[in-house]
């Protein structure tokens, strides 16, 4: 029998102004799988993280994350999904008033029943996960280089030990070595922690770096998910212009 997967969206239809962004949208993530989400911009891969994330309600369909319909469950048991999900916000999304130490513990303040001595040592372990140093704790966000800003943002994402990871353009704004040091560093962490993750890219490293499977958003709808090497194949004008002639690159 097969499992239950992480996220299972169903006939999703969503709408802004009574225009169409999803119609009967299906998408089924299984547990350890790194799913990357393509699409041109403006097809509403945000708008889908936003919705697994329970920000948005759809207009039409479940969003189901490990077997919860997060429309339908009641708020208590909503709460206990969200916090099996971490999320790596495109700029990082730091609280710009709060230190780096400040801004990992705030996931686990929140808990309300964590000491700060326990708080402390889970924000130095987090910090040490993204291979930055209890050092870089005192920092304000405005202190840090992009590269970093991306890894504290990674230690608040995993602060609760989610079990699925959203990454919204991972590596968006990262040189080409930095890109790559991040690719790695989450590489390894879903490795260790036995994440399942779901990201928005539009960069081929990333993708190729990273993720199992892609799944495309197109004309409303997920037009093609599957492993990489299969994915790259399909005859979709989408599809063939993204990869274009660097199909090869992912193989
Ligand atoms: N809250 C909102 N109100 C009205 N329209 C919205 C809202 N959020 C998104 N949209 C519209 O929905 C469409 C999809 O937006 P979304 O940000 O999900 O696309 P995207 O695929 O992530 O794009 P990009 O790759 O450019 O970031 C866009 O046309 C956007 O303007």
């Amino acid at each position: 029998m097969s499992q239950t997967p992480v996220v299972e969206l169903c006939g999703i239809d969503t709408l802004f102004a009574g225009r169409h962004v999803h119609r009967d949208l299906n998408l089924r993530v299984e547990a350890g799988q790194i799913v990357g989400l393509l699409g041109g911009s403006g097809s509403g891969k945000t708008t889908l993280l936003r919705e697994m994330l329970g920000l948005l309600h759809p207009n039409a369909g479940s969003v189901r994350l490990f077997g919860f319909d997060l429309n339908h469950a009641d708020p208590l048991k909503q709460r206990a999904v969200r916090r099996r999900l971490g999320m790596l916000f495109q700029q990082g999304a730091l609280f710009s008033a709060l230190s780096v130490f400040d801004n990992i513990a705030f996931p686990l303040r929140e808990l309300k029943c964590l000491d700060e001595d326990w708080i402390r040592r889970l924000v130095h372990l987090k910090l040490a996960m993204v291979e930055l140093e209890t050092a870089h704790g005192k920092l304000m966000p405005a202190e840090l280089s992009g590269g970093m800003i991306k890894r504290v943002a990674l230690a608040r994402a995993l602060a609760l030990e989610p079990e699925l990871l959203l990454l919204d353009e991972p590596t968006s704004g990262l040189d080409p070595d930095r890109s790559q040091n991040f690719v790695d560093l989450v590489g390894a962490l879903q490795k260790e922690l036995g994440l399942t993750v779901v990201m928005v890219t539009h960069d081929l490293n990333t993708l190729a770096g990273l993720a199992t499977h892609v799944a495309v958003l197109a004309d409303q709808h997920i037009i093609a998910f599957g492993p990489k090497d299969e994915v790259m194949t399909v005859d979709h004008p989408f599809v063939t212009g993204f990869f274009g002639a660097d199909r090869r690159k992912l193989l």
